[in-house]
């Protein structure tokens, strides 16, 4: 495959950009070798600079659970944008998508959006802190909630798969305000409640996680989280990846879970930047200009976003259908490669909730972030240059999700489990 184009292009970005790249994950560093440029998508496709065509599994990290440039999504962002493109105003399409996401969420009263996830959960937390007076928060090694600097602790996708989980330039005095434990370790969460609840303001969790590769929650785990509750702890979901994605109600539908606020971004915009915290009006009327709480955005709420977030939103939405076809997707892929790694005998276990997956090189079961570092990294980079090269676009990182779109078919995974086994 000639990706000579890309080279060139990726060597001149990184005299400009550090690490030629906008967000880290994407300079292909834990897997090595040169990034496409990708410059079109179509469905479950996407083109490099080059002319490649590539299946992606990446899906811009998850945004476009209806695959690339979905005819009515497109439709609907450039009927928007001949209005102009943002007022810094309020705007009929935010009271829409708030309607939306409340149909999703019904317990939950106000939502507030914002452009990024990163966003979404620092100003959670804020609510959090100022809901209850209190400092602390707990959040899950390798649980990964955008980078702003209390989360920045033990943190899960680009921070991990770098082996910066603690970034340079946090304060330690802020550092120490955030508690971390292990993911799926309900025992020491219970401690933790124990001897600290009462000064905790907030639990925030990815409900299944993505960001150390899947792992998926146990039951006695998501019980021990609603036992935060007892101590006036908020719990936060943050569902900026699973929003939408597992469920129409996102992972608080598929387990029943009863937070106190939720995080949304990805998919809520579908491919443009939005995102959202939501909850409770009693804890939501804390922000301002209702109360004390501030946070601002000259462009939340912005019209091209909200315009493609709704478009997505009302087929998912009127498609219920889309998520019985994502699980059956996901269940073929996650059984073929399972079947293909066993042919060839290499030690490995598939991790997936609906379309999201995790191929770990290792033997299982991997439930917490130490069991997920036990994955052959070495092994991995094989598998993920063994696919690219056949046309298959896997996540850069073994500490990520792969994502399934509705465009993907059945002949994409068979396709795919074929570049896999002429790979190994
Ligand atoms: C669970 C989760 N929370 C928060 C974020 C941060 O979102 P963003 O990259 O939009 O800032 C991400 C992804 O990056 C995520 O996966
Ligand atoms: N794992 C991250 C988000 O979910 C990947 C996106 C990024 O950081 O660029």
């Amino acid at each position: 495959m000639d990706r000579t184009r890309s080279e060139a292009l990726f060597q001149e970005a990184q005299r400009h950009i550090p690490g030629g790249v906008s967000s880290p994950v994407r300079a292909f560093r834990a897997v090595g070798g040169t990034p496409p440029y990708l410059v079109r998508g179509e469905g479950a496709y996407v083109y490099d600079l080059d002319g490649n065509r590539y299946l992606d599994y990446v899906l811009s990290w998850g945004p476009l659970i209806l695959g690339h440039a979905h005819p009515e999504v497109l439709r609907r962002v450039q009927k928007t944008m001949e209005g102009g493109l943002t007022f810094g105003a309020p705007h009929p399409l935010e009271v829409e998508l708030a309607k939306k996401v409340k149909r999703a969420y019904p317990w939950v009263d106000l939502v507030r959006f914002v452009s990024s996830g990163t966003e979404a959960t620092m100003s959670a937390l804020r609510l959090a802190r100022g809901y209850t007076g209190r400092d602390l928060i707990v959040k899950f090694r390798g649980n990964y909630h955008g980078h702003a600097d209390g989360l920045l602790v033990e943190a899960g996708s680009g921070a991990l798969t770098f082996g910066v989980p603690n970034s340079a330039g946090v304060p330690e005095t802020y550092a120490r305000l955030t508690l971390v434990l292990e993911y799926n370790d309900a025992e020491s969460l219970r401690e933790v409640l124990r001897t600290r609840g009462e000064e905790i303001a907030a639990i925030i969790f990815e409900p299944v996680v993505g960001n150390a590769g899947v792992l998926v929650p146990t039951e006695a785990f998501l019980q021990a989280l609603h036992g935060a509750k007892e101590y006036g702890v908020l719990l936060i979901a943050d569902e900026v990846m699973t929003g939408f994605r597992l469920a129409f109600g996102g992972a608080t539908e598929l387990f029943g879970l009863k937070p106190d606020l939720v995080t949304l971004g990805k998919v809520l915009g579908g491919g443009l930047p939005a995102a959202a915290y939501a909850g409770r009006r009693e804890v939501m009327e804390k922000v301002a200009p209702l109360g004390p709480v501030y946070q601002a955005g000259t462009l939340s709420g912005n019209p091209l976003a909200m315009a493609s977030g709704l478009a997505t939103l009302e087929i998912l939405e009127a498609n219920p259908g889309h998520y019985a076809y994502l699980e059956d997707l996901g269940k073929r892929l996650e059984e073929g490669l399972s079947a293909v790694l066993t042919e060839k005998g290499i030690p490995h276990t598939v991790n997936r909730v609906g379309s999201m997956l995790t191929v770990f090189f290792t033997e299982g079961p991997v439930r917490t972030f130490a069991e997920a570092k036990r994955t052959d990294t070495e092994l991995f980079k094989r598998f993920f240059h063994g696919l690219l090269d056949r046309g298959v676009y896997w996540p850069p990182s073994n500490f990520e999700a792969a994502f399934l779109s509705v465009a993907h078919t059945e002949e994409d995974l068979d396709q795919t489990l074929e570049a896999l086994r002429h790979a190994l």
